[in-house]
């Protein structure tokens, strides 16, 4: 299906706008949204607010940008490119929060995921533990799709969530906070890997066996990328959450081998393998 659709003319192309932190070692944040919005043909564009210095084993260092300059970037591709679906990620501050949630109302972004990043892989802090609040309250109810991890979603509910039966009650009671569609993602459990998805009827599930495979840096950043780009080409939420569990199962399962730590996904693994 990613593979036979034909591309759009230039002009009318499909467009996408990341709203995230840059990682200096390529595989999540900025950098795996862009490569994921290139691999399923749609063009990205980025507003960054935050770099990290940061490889396969950990994070380094974070410089924070100025709220005001996030929102310029916001200002500068929306009021000329568009965007058919946008998403967020690392947003590190509440003053970040504000303004993007400010730009999301002004712009009228309707198609908005949001990834509610918290924590690294290597357990580093990439959003201020005082902004998990204002993220809760100003910017999910502007979303049409929430991503959290297992954790996000604990923090978000103040639950532990520890099986399948956690993740559903937490997609529930993050429904009700006025988010139209929730998937709790379940890679961090034991067994297959398996993401739940409510939209206020019907709990659906996708799952994929679990690949035996340290390489998953930006796992989550590419899967909600992945959804914003076939929400950007027109397809439904449980149609687009479908195709971007098939994306990232092929993206884990030709993981590049690369740095000592935690390695990144193959973004482009539909298109070459390693080496051709
Ligand atoms: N070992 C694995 N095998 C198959 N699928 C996996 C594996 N690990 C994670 N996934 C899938 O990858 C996607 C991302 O889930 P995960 O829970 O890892 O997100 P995350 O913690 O937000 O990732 P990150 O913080 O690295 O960006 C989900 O669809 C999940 O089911
Ligand atoms: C910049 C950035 N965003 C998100 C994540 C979560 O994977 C990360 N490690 N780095």
């Amino acid at each position: 299906m990613i593979e036979n659709e034909r591309v759009r003319e230039r002009s009318g192309m499909y467009k996408a706008l990341t709203i995230a932190g840059s990682d200096s070692g390529g595989g999540a944040g900025i950098q795996a949204d862009l490569k994921t919005f290139a691999a399923l043909k749609v063009y990205g564009t980025c507003a960054i607010t935050a770099v990290t210095a940061q490889n396969t084993v950990g994070v380094e260092g974070i410089f924070e940008l100025p709220a005001e300059f996030v929102g310029r970037q916001i200002d500068a591709v929306l009021k000329d490119i568009g965007a058919d679906a946008a998403k967020t990620g690392m947003l590190s501050s509440v003053a970040i929060i504000e303004v993007v949630a400010a730009k999301v109302q002004e712009y009228g972004v309707k198609k908005l995921v949001v990834d509610p990043v918290m924590v690294a892989k290597s357990g580093d802090y990439l959003l201020a533990k005082e902004a998990r609040r204002v993220l809760k309250e100003k910017l999910l109810p502007l979303a049409l799709v929430i991503t959290p991890n297992l954790d996000e979603a604990g923090t978000l509910t103040g639950r532990n969530i520890d099986s399948e039966e956690g993740m559903v009650e937490a997609a529930k009671a993050l429904h009700d906070l006025g988010v139209p569609y929730v998937l709790v993602k379940g890679g961090h459990l034991s067994g297959a890997a398996t993401d739940i998805l409510y939209d206020g009827r019907e709990i659906r599930r996708f799952t994929a066996p679990r690949l035996d495979n340290r390489h998953t840096h930006g796992t989550g950043c590419t899967l909600s990328a992945a959804i914003t780009a076939f929400l950007a080409r027109g397809l439904a939420v449980a149609e687009a959450v479908a195709a971007a569990k098939e994306y990232i199962q092929l993206a884990i399962g030709r993981a590049l081998g690369v740095g000592r730590g935690c390695g990144p996904v193959h973004h482009l693994a539909s298109y070459y393998s390693w080496g051709e």
